[in-house]
């Protein structure tokens, strides 16, 4: 990095404006800090004075109500001060959740059970993080539900999440993942097996609207619901289950208008539907950068972000594990036992024969106790990663969160593998 970049450099913001920066480069770094006025990123307010640490990959928009002064410093790959943002527009729609919150505490009845949809690429898991940091900073504990398999950020790809919010979310780290209940599907799409995605919506919902009820702050603040980017054909279909499912009040379309205009004609008309524009500063990702994501993730998992996670690593023999993938491969309903359809085939739990097959493969570890109970409807503890697999001693090397042993022999195989090159 040159001299020149090293240099701090201060951006005075008018109000209502955001500053926006990306950071590709590897091994970069960018500091940002707040030296007069209030701003804050995706909703959660930066605190005067205090330098906030920027690496590769990141793609942040820090934007501000009341005009500020931000300091740079550090090598950006593009960086400029954007005037024209929708944040006016999402604040307006959490005033209107807010008013929901206060009815409904009033009356002690459900808060605002609301779902973030569009296409690819528009920023709904960043609107959702805007609505999640508004909430809890006028004091509500809302619940946050990712249904977006590939890009989730409860947990780890291939799963659905939820999480109960009662801090805004960390600049560098997002919200506390303290507790989550995850959901395994083994996939990076639900298009790779639909009708187990469908099951464990239907199952996260039941779960999640009885726990909000367990607690009068949260079933105020109600939940806001992440969605996949998948909204055509079966993704659609996916989408109206899971707003019939989470029994959804209102859905928030990011800028897509034929989906806003198809879900008026297929949602009831109590269910209010907006259309919201997306921000010209989401950034459009590859198929290449998210698989990179998806990694990043596996790997925070284990290792942590910020905060380093220190992973065990040992071995399993075979004959103490309980191995299954869920989905049988497809056949023809023509070949199908009688009053049995190819769909059931895909929900079906089909033991796995350890080997050198699971190099390198993601194994969700179930709460399930025995192979009697609802496998596929158990959420999961946790997740290992196989990183040798040993056919003459018959073990495999786990890298995994917890010491030995592990809290469950019953193990879920996902199509996702990370190579651990820590
Ligand atoms: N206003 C903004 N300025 C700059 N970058 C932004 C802005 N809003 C969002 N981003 C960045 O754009 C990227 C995509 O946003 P986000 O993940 O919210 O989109 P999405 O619609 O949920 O994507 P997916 O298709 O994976 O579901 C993120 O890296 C986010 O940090």
């Amino acid at each position: 990095m040159s001299e020149e970049a090293e240099k701090p450099v201060e951006y005075n913001l008018e109000a209502d404006s955001e500053l926006r920066f990306e950071l590709e480069a590897k091994g970069e770094k960018v500091f940002v800090e707040l030296k007069s006025g209030f701003a804050e990123l995706f909703g959660t307010e930066l605190v005067k004075g205090k330098a906030y640490e920027f690496t590769t990959g990141a793609k942040v928009a820090i934007f501000t109500y009341h005009g500020c002064v931000l300091e740079v410093k550090g090598k950006t790959d593009v960086l400029y001060v954007a005037k024209e943002t929708p944040m006016v527009q999402y604040i307006n729609c959490h005033a209107a959740l807010e008013q929901m919150r206060e009815i409904a505490e009033e009356k002690n009845v459900q808060g605002p059970i609301v779902m973030v949809v569009g296409p690819m690429d528009v920023g709904k898991t960043t609107l959702c993080r805007i609505f999640l940091n508004y909430a809890v900073r006028v004091g509500r504990r809302p619940m946050f539900v990712d249904l977006d398999i590939g890009q989730g950020c409860i947990s780890i790809p291939g799963t659905i999440g939820a999480i109960l919010v009662e801090r805004p979310a960390s600049l560098e780290e997002g919200f506390s993942q303290q507790a989550p209940l995850v959901y395994h599907l083994g996939h990076k799409s639900p298009s790779s097996n639909d009708a187990l995605y469908r099951i464990i919506i239907s199952k996260m919902a039941e779960v999640t609207l009885e726990a909000l009820q367990a607690n009068k702050k949260t079933k105020a603040s109600g939940m806001i619901i992440n969605t996949c980017g998948w909204v055509k054909g079966g993704g659609y279909r996916h989408l109206l289950h899971a707003a019939q499912a989470f029994e959804v009040g209102a859905i928030f379309v990011l800028d897509q208008e034929r989906l806003y205009n198809e879900l008026l004609r297929d949602i009831p008309a109590f269910v209010k539907v907006v259309l919201l524009p997306k921000s010209g500063g989401v950034v459009e990702r590859s198929g290449a950068s998210r698989a990179e994501a998806r990694d990043i993730r596996i790997k925070e998992y284990f290792y942590g972000h910020r905060s380093p996670l220190y992973p065990h690593s040992f071995d399993v023999k075979w004959s103490d594990l309980k191995i299954y993938k869920i989905g049988a491969p497809a056949l023809p309903d023509s070949c199908m036992p009688l009053g049995m359809k190819a769909e059931d085939n895909m929900t079906k739990l089909v033991a796995v024969q350890p080997g050198p097959n699971l190099l390198h493969h993601i194994l969700a570890v179930s709460f399930a106790e025995s192979i009697e109970d609802d496998v596929i409807q158990t959420n999961v503890a946790g997740f290992i990663c196989v990183t040798h697999v040993d056919c003459d001693r018959q073990t495999i090397t786990v890298l995994s969160p917890q010491p030995r042993p592990l809290p469950n022999v019953i193990l879920l195989l996902s199509e996702l593998q990370f190579m651990d090159t820590h």
